[in-house]
């Protein structure tokens, strides 16, 4: 049975309405389902009565006082009884629109609750409830807690899992190898599954996502060094013969030198291009050390040698911005450039088609639009890749495939710490942007207590957009909300809140549940100065360049990653203008102070990226989202970093091995190399 095509309809209860909550939160198979693993454990374990933390969640078990009663308020039902608990202490318990329990709520009975405390009314709201249960079977110490939404909360969740898993695990095939399940002690896919939904003890939690973590990392690894032996393997590249002038002619045109860090990669580039292998190159640059011209010196080289170049960006916005670049840079060198997006009108796309074809193009930038059939190229030379983890491997490969073993340039925005690099990349040739142009300010970045400091940030806020800049404000958005989503100010009330604090200027909005449409269209107005400001989670782009902006807001700080913060950071000040960074952190621990501070001393992103992967305390929302880092599902790079260094030794090893390409045993495997990174796809 493939658990893929089994719908989630067919478990019980689940009918239309339910799979449309389901599928929001992008589970639409039974197989989707059980690899939707939770985000973080809770201890819900009983506590003592003397142990209630006022305000905060207790778990409690007691007996039912006297009888239940239903009072309604506004047409709302609110459910009271009182409890007996460790026998002496009396308890009001709550419930809201929950009137249907008090049948089961009879005198006597012994029930366990969750919900807040709070200790001057000595009550209860309750949550959740289990009545009759022992405590281990619903309130254990590792109760799951799943990335969930409104219409369908964590618990709900839960028991639709648990039902799948009571009918379905048993179907869940294994991927791994048996020789490196033997060698590694690592338990079966279905038991790790099972296991991570339903820990009988913490060994075996561990042991699932032992098991879990090491498949996911090894599913990448196969997938990324797969890709590399194709391109290998195509029977080396071409040594291009680039004339000895490129690099100064193309320095020449420049409106500033190039710094040492640029010279040295776009030697590096030269080399590669000139050897017969065919290069794969990973240019690796911190935020605002000019990766884009690095890649345009590529693309200029590989034109003197008579070939062409594609570079494929994630978003329209970002392949905009490339190529108004390129076109300022190159056509002063009597380069022609086109740009092709899916709102390419479709005369315009008519004219790069041909243009392509012909040869009378030599670059094309583009979005996912460079993959269908009809583009197609006179000689395609270079494939460049920006921001190289929103791609999946067979996206790189399908543009790849368009000419005759092209040279690849892949490109990250975020430093990437050396060690983690390695574990990840292996030995994949890399050019490092460890520099910032000359005669750049670090952006001037402060850190303040949310609550006592916002009026002071808003003000200096407003004396930039008074002097005709723009401002950023960023706030997080927590998916998982049902709990804490009171002390998140979230981006849509943030905007209605500072519309009125900017009256005069114009105020954006932009968030991840917009459609791609609609981030670019606020973007653009962005872009182009309609607005001033821009409120917006963490969906902004890396690597936008807005010259104008000078001020970054960031809100509940202490919840992003230091790297993702950089690179927030990284978009002011871009224009020679002073840029400012403000965090406002609300009640942040001791490490989230240290982790700010080293913000306000380091503007050095190789050395953040070292510190945010010492730092990442636990609880932390964000992790390594945007980061520029691959994301995983379960594996956690900061921690499992040897993990992947084994996971990458193992897919080296079977890929060289013959049986790997024979044997049925692997088909399985073959089929996951083909198919798209569910770790990679943004
Ligand atoms: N050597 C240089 N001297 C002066 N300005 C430069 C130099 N190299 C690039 N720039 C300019 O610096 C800005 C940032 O460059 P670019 O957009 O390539 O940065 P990046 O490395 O992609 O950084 P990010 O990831 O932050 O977007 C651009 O406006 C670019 O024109």
């Amino acid at each position: 049975m493939n658990l893929r095509e089994v719908p989630v309809t067919a478990l019980p209860g689940v009918g239309r309405a339910k799979a449309g909550a389901l599928a929001e939160l992008g589970i639409r198979s039974v197989d989707d389902l059980l690899h939707h693993y939770p985000v973080r454990y809770e201890d819900w374990r009983p506590l003592p009565f003397s142990a209630f933390p006022d305000q905060g969640v207790v778990t409690a078990q007691g007996v039912v006082e006297g009888t239940a009663e239903v009072r309604w308020q506004r047409g709302k039902s609110i459910l009271h009884c009182v409890l007996r608990i460790d026998q002496r202490f009396r308890v009001h318990a709550y419930w809201f629109n929950q009137h249907w329990l008090k049948a089961k709520l009879t005198p006597g009975r012994f029930i366990t609750v969750r919900g807040r405390f709070d200790r001057a009314r000595h009550a209860i709201t309750v949550t959740r409830t289990a009545i009759d249960s022992t405590p281990s079977e619903s309130f254990s110490p590792w109760t799951p807690v799943y990335r969930s939404s409104r219409t369908l909360p964590s618990h709900q969740l839960h028991t639709l899992i648990l039902a799948a898993l009571d009918q379905y695990a048993e179907h869940l095939p294994e991927v791994l190898p048996h020789g490196l399940r033997e060698k590694y002690r690592l338990v079966t896919h279905a038991d790790a599954v099972r296991g991570i939904h339903k820990p009988a003890s913490a060994e075996s939690l561990r042991q699932a996502r032992r098991r879990l973590v090491f498949e996911e990392f090894f599913l990448f690894q196969l997938q990324l060094q797969g890709l590399r032996r194709r391109h290998a393997k195509s029977g080396g590249g071409h040594a291009r013969p680039v004339p000895d002038d490129a690099l100064s002619a193309f320095m020449a045109t420049l409106p500033a030198p190039l710094t040492h860090a640029q010279v040295r990669a776009c030697q590096e580039v030269l080399a590669d291009l000139r050897r017969p292998s065919a290069m794969a190159r990973l240019l690796q640059g911190d935020v605002g050390s000019g990766k884009t011209w690095v890649a345009l010196f590529a693309a200029y080289a590989v034109w003197r040698a008579g070939s062409q170049t594609a570079l494929m960006a994630p978003t329209e916005i970002l392949a905009e911005q490339h190529a108004a670049e390129a076109k300022r840079r190159l056509t002063p060198l009597g380069m022609r450039v086109g740009l092709l997006t899916g709102s390419t009108p479709r005369k315009e796309r008519l004219d790069v088609l041909r243009g392509l074809q012909s040869g009378q193009l030599h670059v094309v930038v583009g979005t996912h639009a460079l993959l269908t059939e009809d583009v197609q190229f006179r000689d395609l030379g270079l494939v460049v890749i920006d921001e190289q983890h929103r791609f999946g491997v067979a996206q790189r490969a399908k543009l790849l495939e368009k000419g005759d073993r092209p040279d690849l340039l892949t490109i990250s925005a975020t430093p990437i710490p050396r060690t983690l690099a390695l574990a990840l990349y292996g030995d994949l040739d890399t050019s490092i942007l460890d520099e910032r142009p000359a005669g750049r300010q670090p952006v001037e970045t402060r850190w303040m207590d949310l609550e006592q400091s916002e009026e002071e940030a808003i003000r200096l806020a407003r004396r930039e957009l008074a002097r005709g800049h723009q401002v950023y404000v960023v706030a997080p958005l927590v998916e998982d909300a049902e709990e804490d989503a009171a002390e998140v100010i979230s981006a849509t009330r943030l905007a209605e809140r500072l519309r009125e604090q900017f009256a005069g200027f114009q105020v954006g909005l932009l968030h991840g549940r917009m459609n791609g449409r609609e981030k670019d269209a606020v973007m653009r107005s962005f872009v182009c100065g309609e607005l001033q400001v821009l409120v917006s989670t963490t969906v902004i782009e890396v690597g936008i360049d807005v010259p104008n902006a000078t001020v970054m807001l960031v809100y509940h700080a202490e919840r992003f990653g230091l790297a993702q913060l950089h690179q927030l950071r990284g978009r002011v000040g871009r224009g020679g203008q002073r840029g400012f960074c403000i965090l406002l952190a609300d009640r942040p621990t001791d490490i989230a102070r240290a982790r700010l501070d080293t913000l306000i001393r380091e503007h050095d992103g190789f050395v953040i990226a070292e510190r945010d992967l010492e730092l990442r305390g636990p609880g932390e929302l964000f992790g390594l989202r945007q980061s520029g880092l691959p994301e995983f599902a379960l594996g956690d790079l900061a921690r499992d970093v040897k993990v992947m260094e084994v996971a990458r030794t193992e897919a080296q090893a079977l890929l060289r091995d013959p049986d790997f390409w024979l044997l049925p045993a692997y088909a399985g495997l073959r089929a996951a190399l083909a198919a798209e990174p569910a770790a990679a796809a943004d």
